[in-house]
């Protein structure tokens, strides 16, 4: 699992005079699900691209299965399928008409065709016109082309975009299963942290073309709790305040109610029964920095101090 199977080394890349990415080391290891998250424009695209070879570094060097893109871009990339926001197909043509197309291309056996229609449950489907298809088949069928040159790698760029939540669901059961039980190590972006949290094992978080974060899920979910806070709205909360400023420093009054940082569930529950014993009515409680945005004021807060 530790050896790499994606590692780019300060990787720079500029349109023109615009920076749009600066110093971003990846390091994917082999087996994993490597999330790749940030807001739209982050760079996330452009990243891809140059995993692919389809843009050059303006510094820096892609590394594949531990060997240059530079020196090795034809053998690696017949070991990657990709998918690059919608596939390109042709709608007039069958599932199984577009597969017979891919397979001519890129000199497969047609044998490969019904394993991969399968994988990605569109056998049944099969013979129908893609024009008639939904987007979610269309994605699936699109990855079952990128299944074509049976790849152990797999390079997604926002593969659920513009889904309904049953093809969200699809979608992340089939790239789980093809991870668990093909072994294939599989790199997703997404601007989505709750959908990253549901599917990948490791995360990397790039925001304003910089690596803000990396490492395990685990990892960024124990950042998330020392960024979160709890906001409690409450029938007294200056009072609320000072009781409980005398356990943590950290309580503020906010809007309606106070915020404070975000321990743990029971840390919850005691909080609201010493509120009721003190007979403050408590309206409601939320926990907050959960989300993406909050999660990037946190890492950009830490990063400057
Ligand atoms: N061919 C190009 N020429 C000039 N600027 C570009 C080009 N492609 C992308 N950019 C710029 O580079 C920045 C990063 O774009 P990129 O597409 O990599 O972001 P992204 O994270 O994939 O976002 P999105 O989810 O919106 O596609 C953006 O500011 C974008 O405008």
């Amino acid at each position: 699992m530790d050896q790499p199977v994606i590692q780019t080394l300060q990787l720079d890349h500029q349109f023109g005079k615009h920076k749009v990415l600066q110093q971003v080391s990846l390091n994917m290891p082999k087996g994993s699900i490597y999330g790749f998250l940030g807001p739209n424009g982050a760079g996330k695209t452009t990243t891809i691209r140059l995993l692919l070879g389809l843009l050059k570094p303006t510094q820096g060097e892609v590394l594949l299965f531990n060997e240059s893109l530079s020196t090795h871009r034809i053998p690696m990339l017949q070991k990657i399928g990709s998918l690059i926001e919608m596939p390109s197909l042709y709608l007039h043509l069958t599932g199984r008409e577009n597969l017979r197309n891919a397979c001519i291309l890129r000199n497969i056996p047609y044998a490969k065709i019904d394993e991969v229609l399968a994988l990605v449950r569109l056998t049944k489907d099969a013979n129908r016109k893609v024009k008639e298809y939904s987007l979610g088949m269309k994605q699936r069928l699109g990855l079952a082309i990128a299944l074509l040159p049976d790849p152990s790698l797999l390079i997604l760029d926002e593969p659920t975009n513009g889904l309904d939540p049953n093809g969200i669901i699809e979608m992340r059961e089939l790239l789980k299963q093809l991870n668990r039980e093909r072994g294939i190590s599989i790199f997703i972006s997404s601007h989505l942290l709750s959908e990253m949290e549901k599917v990948a094992t490791h995360i990397g978080i790039i925001h304003h073309g910089r690596m803000m974060f990396q490492g395990t899920l685990q990892e960024l979910q124990s950042l998330k709790v020392n960024g979160a806070y709890l906001q409690v709205d409450c029938s007294d909360q200056e009072r609320a305040v000072q009781i409980f400023t005398r356990e943590s420093g950290l309580v503020m009054l906010n809007g309606s109610g106070f915020k404070l940082p975000y321990q743990s569930k029971e840390h919850v529950a005691q909080l609201i029964q010493t509120l009721v014993r003190e007979k403050i009515d408590v309206y409601q409680v939320q926990v907050n920095g959960n989300d993406l945005e909050n999660l990037f004021l946190y890492l950009t807060e830490k990063q400057a101090s």
